[in-house]
């Protein structure tokens, strides 16, 4: 099928595959013959039972008497009326009553399942109070535990079982008009390490923010886990377990299965369909991204989100501590996705701002992984995405001494392993700092390189700290400081935002580059004067709604836009776009 077709043939995954679909025929079902298969999908107006078990038309207690005749709801509600505010304020109170945060979880994934506009209403009135829920570090929690409280499938689920129907599956959601999927294999989640299928909660989790926090509409948002087994012993072992009971698959059989995926998600949705890839494992995330980011529009999360949420970090502070990228000093702990995905953007911001050439630039960057410090005497063995990094250098075997050897004033850490920034190493980076900038990126709190405490104190306050996953405020000889949450939250919403509405077709490094200044240019002096490096999640929807105007700007530039004409005014576009979780009046 489809002989002719050019780089855009959607359909050669498997030459004796029985679904197809012609140049516009976007869900397959002209080219459908009598031994093709079609998902028979009908549209009715929901009324009576079926409208209150609709999470996305239902509203509680707050349909009006005239919905209740109109929609033949008499007698199954109670009498009362309760508006929409009433209600969020009467299940905030439920929700804080829960002592343990993995029950506030699962109070919320129950609302969502339940009211998906009351869900999306509290979670934007009380963003930062509910954004450590749903998100990390309380999701990494969920998805260790996902088959015990596992209550209803929340997205697709894509095992080796379903290999050659990649298709049909897709056809089997139950919303037609996708525009931004997210997907993982479970290998490597947050860093909790191989979850299997349970890293489901992943990209529940980081659609819910598309919605919240950058205002897709929640019906365009799929969240998929592709199954090809768990390493994970525990999990294999596990009774509840919800994934394939076997070993992963590697190699072909694997790139076989992500290959139909992405064929069938770009023949089932179009051009425009924007596919989000989150917490794979190094050793597949680089290999994908290229693979498919010149046919797809694609971005991994991990490698290109995290790098531009921590340039925008970056750039703010340096209005703080003063010098241009170029005349800072970077060492990461962990060489994997987010931190060769940061050292690079850094890099290319360096090269942007001051005409170095980019080798030049990533000489004042250096990465410290399992074996040490990348230098080039380590080459040979080195996976491919370290090796840009590897300069000369004799080789240092543990962070503290490659703080001694490099004095960074910049200190990153991305290794998915907690409680490496010790006392002596913030103590070593504090002797030569002023104001050393600290950021503990590894997910979830567990996991994270130090606590904000930790950096304050060995820092004697003099550090400007951030972190992957949130932290209380912290009082320190009487004077309070209030840590960052550097992580890609901030940007990967309004990011695909700024995709979706300007219809880009692909993703370019300079439309993150875009979204990081875009980030950067929301931080105030008073921000600043707190110590914080970013804008506060309080006001990330209009956050977001720069950075997808600045996105989206770029997309134009760069003759990546198919939403045309151009419209004038990007970020009032933007803030028209936004799904408002308020609910809407049935006729
Ligand atoms: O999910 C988060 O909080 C940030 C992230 O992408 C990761 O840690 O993998
Ligand atoms: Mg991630």
């Amino acid at each position: 099928m489809a002989e002719s077709r050019d780089e855009s043939s959607l359909v050669d995954v498997d030459s004796n595959s029985t679904v197809g679909g012609g140049v516009h025929d976007v869900y397959g079902e002209d080219r459908a013959t009598e031994d093709q298969i079609v998902t028979p999908w009908s549209v009715t107006v929901a009324s009576g039972c079926s409208l209150l078990r609709d999470p996305s038309y239902n509203k509680g207690l707050a349909f009006t008497e005239k919905e209740r005749d109109t929609h033949y709801l008499r007698g199954l509600l109670p009498p009362v009326y309760l508006s929409q505010e009433l209600q969020e304020k009467r299940l905030m109170i439920n929700i804080r009553q829960y002592e343990a945060p993995l029950q506030k979880y699962m109070a919320m994934m129950d609302l969502e399942e339940r009211n998906e506009r009351l869900f999306y209403k509290l979670l934007v009135d009380h963003v930062e109070e509910l954004l450590p829920i749903v998100y990390t570090p309380t999701v990494g929690e969920a998805c260790q535990k996902y088959g015990s409280i596992y209550r209803r499938p929340q997205g697709l689920y894509i095992s080796l079982k379903e290999k050659g129907k990649i298709l049909e599956v897709l056809k089997n959601w139950y919303e037609k008009n996708i525009q931004v999927i997210v997907v993982t294999d479970g290998e490597r989640i947050l860093g909790l390490g191989d979850l299997g299928c349970q890293g489901m909660g992943i990209p529940v989790g980081k659609l819910a923010l598309y919605t919240a926090l950058g205002g897709v509409r929640p019906s365009a948002c799929l969240p998929v886990t592709i199954d090809v087994g768990t390493n994970n012993e525990k999990l294999l072992n596990d009774e509840f377990y919800i994934g394939l009971r076997q070993k992963r698959a590697t190699g072909q059989e694997y790139y076989d299965l992500l290959h139909e995926f992405m064929t069938a998600v770009k023949q089932n949705y179009g051009e425009k369909i924007l596919v989000q890839f989150e917490d794979f494992a190094n050793h597949n995330a680089f290999e994908l991204l290229a693979k498919y980011s010149s046919t797809h529009l694609v971005f991994n999360d991990d490698i290109q989100g995290t790098a531009a949420v921590v340039l925008a970090g970056l750039v703010a502070s340096l209005k703080v501590i003063g010098g241009t990228l170029a005349d800072h000093t970077f060492l990461f702990l962990g060489a994997g996705e987010a931190g060769t995905g940061i050292a690079e953007l850094i890099a290319l911001e360096m090269t942007k701002q001051s005409n170095k050439l980019l080798e030049e630039a990533r000489e004042k960057i250096w990465l410290v992984d399992s074996k040490g410090l990348v230098v080039k005497s380590r080459i040979e063995s080195l996976q491919h995405f370290k090796k840009p990094w590897a300069h000369e250098h004799e080789p240092k075997k543990d962070l503290l001494d490659a703080v001694k050897a490099i004095k960074p004033t910049v200190l990153i850490g991305t290794s998915g392993v907690g409680k490496t920034f010790t006392k002596e190493v913030i103590e070593a980076v504090s002797s030569y700092n002023k104001k050393p900038i600290i950021l503990a990126l590894s997910n979830p709190t567990s996991q994270s390189e130090c606590t904000a405490e930790e950096a304050y104190t060995w820092s004697q306050g003099r550090a400007i700290f951030a972190s992957g996953s949130p932290f209380d405020p912290v009082t320190l000889n009487g004077k309070t400081f209030t840590p960052g949450q550097s992580n890609n939250a901030y940007i990967f919403p309004g990011f695909g935002l700024g995709v979706v509405m300007s219809g880009a077709i692909r993703v370019r490094n300079e439309m993150m580059l875009a979204a990081a200044e875009a980030l950067a240019n929301q931080v105030t002096q008073e921000h600043l004067d707190k110590g914080l490096i970013y804008p506060p999640f309080r006001s990330i929807r209009k956050i977001s709604a720069q950075i997808a105007a600045g996105v989206a700007r770029k997309a134009y530039e760069l003759g990546l836009a198919t939403q045309l004409p151009r419209p004038a005014d990007l970020v009032a576009f933007a803030e028209s776009c936004m799904y408002s979780p308020v609910y809407r009046n049935y006729r």
